[in-house]
């Protein structure tokens, strides 16, 4: 965690960062890592779900909350727990682009490197992640396991 929260520090030298957590699965992770990040920021949730109960996306991601706070002229770093088949971003990197951030990053705790046409690649990866249903630290199974204090496969 300190390796990437240093690795944020050194990329956003000036202006506003807005740190924005996509819950459920981040809430963990991003907990941890705003706490390795060492200049001023500000921290924002959306909540968005495509998978529901199944281990495969529905492909259909419903926004469930949408922040408030003012991004226009920000830095926004877009915190993920995973990333999958890479639907999640891609839409919500359309949805927040039109909202004209001074930038928009993403950084996930992990990566399957599934998806190969992303248009919007992840700039900070915490781990390259097996193509396997992953649990814990946040990533539920049917809302279970968010718990667990490591991550761990249930295949
Ligand atoms: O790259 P993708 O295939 O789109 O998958 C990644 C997304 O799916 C999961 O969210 P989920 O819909 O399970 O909601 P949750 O965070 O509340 O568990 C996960 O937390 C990511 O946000
Ligand atoms: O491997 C996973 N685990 C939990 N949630 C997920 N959402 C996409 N992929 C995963
Ligand atoms: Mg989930």
């Amino acid at each position: 965690m300190k390796a990437l929260g240093d690795e944020i520090t050194a990329a956003y030298p000036d202006g506003e960062l807005l740190v924005l957590g996509l819950l459920k699965g981040s809430f963990i992770f991003l907990s941890d890592l705003v706490r390795a990040i060492h200049r001023p920021l500000q921290v924002d949730f959306l909540v968005a779900s495509s998978y529901g109960d199944a281990m495969v996306s529905s492909g259909m991601v419903r926004l469930l909350y949408d922040p408030e706070t003012q991004l226009e002229g920000k830095h926004i770093l877009l915190v993920e727990d995973i990333v999958d088949s890479g639907r999640t971003l891609q839409q919500l990197v359309e949805l927040l682009g039109e909202r004209k951030p001074r930038s928009l990053g993403i950084c996930a705790l992990l990566h399957k490197h599934i998806a190969s046409h992303l248009k919007h690649p992840v700039r900070f990866v915490g781990f390259d992640a097996p193509h396997e249903f992953l649990v814990g630290y946040g990533l539920d199974h049917a809302e279970n396991f968010r718990h667990l204090p490591y991550v761990a496969s249930l295949q």
